[in-house]
């Protein structure tokens, strides 16, 4: 019998199955069969991310209690403070997300871990708010961010509230693997276990609102605006409209999509990297007159803006919002003489050159971390106990940003409540986002960056793009559209390659990740997402101007097309 037929077996003959999956189980075609059954669901750039359905590989009851019982033994193993300081666990708007929760809960206490759980869905930057308010020990969140309605998933924290980088993830999972039948675990606690449960009240909210409003710069500028918010059917909703209520910014809400909903059912796409995010709002701010849309991803650490420039609504790339962020944040600071000493700003090796530029001209440090926002959350840690670098600021291009580490992980109220003070402040000086992001390009060079995602699903699309980057790694591309390559970075062999001289490449966790650097400073990188069955293209462009830009990427896109397509 093959594993996948062997596993399928055991899943549909077990006596604990859920009855909800005997059904689909029953109903699976043979390809459907592979899918769910050839691999165990793996922890991946946010923790455990998947669809949702009966299957080894997939997120449901029984690979969510596996996942729980391993980090329960994991905690347990860190000794009875560990156990008493307990777990925080919050829980989003998708399907199942709050049953997922209080089931962590039960089979937490079933074990002797206490846990404090949120009574309805909240964002994941309050999660993290959470673990640190309890003193907790970790903390557990059900999300699947920004993924389509069929996706579940599960990221794990630490006791600073940042998600587990590899060294602890790597010591959960050993728990995990080690847990041969996943659908023998049940969570039935005591009376007396299920006291170990606190459900948390209004005073984590009413503190984590206190500390969001501490951010702003200039609390009293002239408040002239209109946003147009949208949570996307998400967490964000009571949040953001409290925290905008509580500084006294007019907020108008894109009613449609303010209801939680697992089918994100007025919306094309809960994801900001897509335009489909913004249809609704547009269509509000157009009615409204509005000066900038505000969106949140369903879990609420990235956002998207959209700026009326000209007329005409613009939408930003992350990369984009995130160098305006670090422009208005950086100017104010040093405005009113409150720049640290040392001042370091945190993005990732695929996020644009155009914000370290900006950081730079403040005489702010930028370091780079691979993808995910645990590595900036690992690295406030480590400068919070050093006091070698004081942090100003952490963003990547993927929409997400922290303006405050405390929180750690991205913070979309933070970034949204900073964006609408960005706004209200440049236009009592005639200026909108998109003017200060054109300043910016002036100042310091035309960047245009893009990512381009393909998708390749099941077991043959994840093999695919195993290939695509052996594939470029046997055979270096020495040119891209005939710009020569002048260096490239390998972040799994932990390589340089430059002058055809190769030296180690040190600072960073292995990663599946390639990235090439032009003659004329633009720069390209490849890697697969670790939260979705895609490849993922990243470009940085410098051009002379917008139109050069442009017209570079493009070609680029083709070279790298032709160049992957083999
Ligand atoms: O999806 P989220 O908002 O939880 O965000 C997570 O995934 C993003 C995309 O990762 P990948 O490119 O591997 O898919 C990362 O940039 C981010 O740091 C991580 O927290
Ligand atoms: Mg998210």
């Amino acid at each position: 019998m093959s594993l996948v037929e062997e596993r399928y077996q055991k899943w549909i003959n077990h006596p604990n199955l859920d009855a909800r999956y005997k059904e689909p189980l029953a109903n699976m075609t043979p390809e459907e069969k592979n899918d769910a059954f050839y691999t165990t669901i793996e922890f991946g750039t946010a923790g455990m991310r998947g669809l949702l359905g009966p299957g080894t590989n997939r997120i449901n009851i029984h690979t969510i209690r596996k996942a729980t019982q391993g980090y329960a033994n994991y905690i347990k193993a860190n000794g009875e403070d560990a156990c008493k300081a307990g777990i925080a666990i919050g829980y989003d708007n998708r399907h199942m997300s709050r049953e997922l929760a209080f089931d962590c809960a039960d089979l937490l206490a079933k074990n002797n871990i206490r846990s404090f759980v949120y009574d309805s869905l909240r964002p994941t930057p309050m999660l993290s708010f959470a673990v640190r308010y309890n003193k907790c020990f970790g903390g557990i969140m059900i999300t699947a961010s920004h993924n389509p309605k069929e996706y579940n998933g599960y990221k794990l924290y630490d006791d600073k509230g940042c998600q587990l980088v590899p060294k602890l993830a790597d010591a959960v999972i050993k728990e995990v693997n080690a847990i041969e039948d996943e659908l023998a675990i049940d969570a039935n606690c005591t009376e007396e276990q299920k006291k170990l449960i606190t459900v948390m009240g209004d005073d984590v909210d009413q503190d984590y609102y206190k500390h969001v409003l501490s951010i702003q710069l200039n609390p009293d500028v002239k408040k002239d605006i209109k946003i147009v918010f949208s949570p996307e059917h998400g967490t964000a909703n009571i949040p953001v409209r409290d925290i905008f209520k509580l500084t006294g910014y007019n907020c108008i809400p894109v009613e449609e999509q303010c209801t939680p909903d697992p089918d994100y059912s007025n919306t094309p796409t809960p994801n900001p990297e897509q335009p489909g995010a913004y249809e609704m709002a547009l269509d509000y701010a157009k009615r409204y007159d509005a000066d900038i849309i505000l969106v949140c991803d369903p879990d609420a650490d990235r956002m998207g803006v959209g700026v009326k420039h000209n007329g005409e609504y613009v939408v930003l790339t992350g990369n984009q919002s995130g160098a305006v962020e670090i422009e208005y944040i950086c100017s104010q600071l040093k405005e009113k003489g409150l720049m640290p000493e040392h001042p370091v700003m945190f993005n990732t090796v695929v996020t644009s050159d155009l914000g370290e530029k900006v950081a730079a001209d403040y005489g702010v440090e930028t370091e780079k971390t691979l993808t995910g926002f645990k590595f900036i959350g690992e690295k406030v840690a480590k400068y919070e106990v050093s006091h070698e670098k004081n942090y100003v600021f952490g963003y990547e291009e993927s929409y997400g940003s922290l303006i405050k580490p405390f929180v750690r992980d991205k913070d979309a109220p933070q970034a949204l409540l900073m964006l609408a003070e960005a706004c209200s402040y440049y236009k009592e000086r005639g200026k909108d986002l998109v003017d200060v992001l054109n300043d910016l390009y002036d100042r310091h060079g035309t960047y245009e960056e893009s990512q381009v995602a393909i998708a390749l699903t099941g077991e043959a699309g994840a093999a695919r793009i195993k290939e695509i980057l052996a594939n470029l790694r046997a055979d270096a591309p020495k040119e891209i559209d005939g710009v020569k390559v002048v260096r490239s970075e390998d972040y799994q062999e932990c390589t340089i390659t430059e002058n055809g001289k190769v030296t180690p490449l040190t600072g960073f966790t292995k990663s599946n990740v390639l990235k090439y650097y032009l003659e004329d400073g633009s720069w390209i990188a490849v890697r697969p997402s670790g939260t979705e069955p895609k490849c993922k293209f990243y470009y940085c462009v410098k051009g002379t101007d917008k139109d050069d830009a442009h017209k570079k990427t493009l070609n680029f896109q083709k070279a790298m097309d032709a160049l992957t397509s083999k």
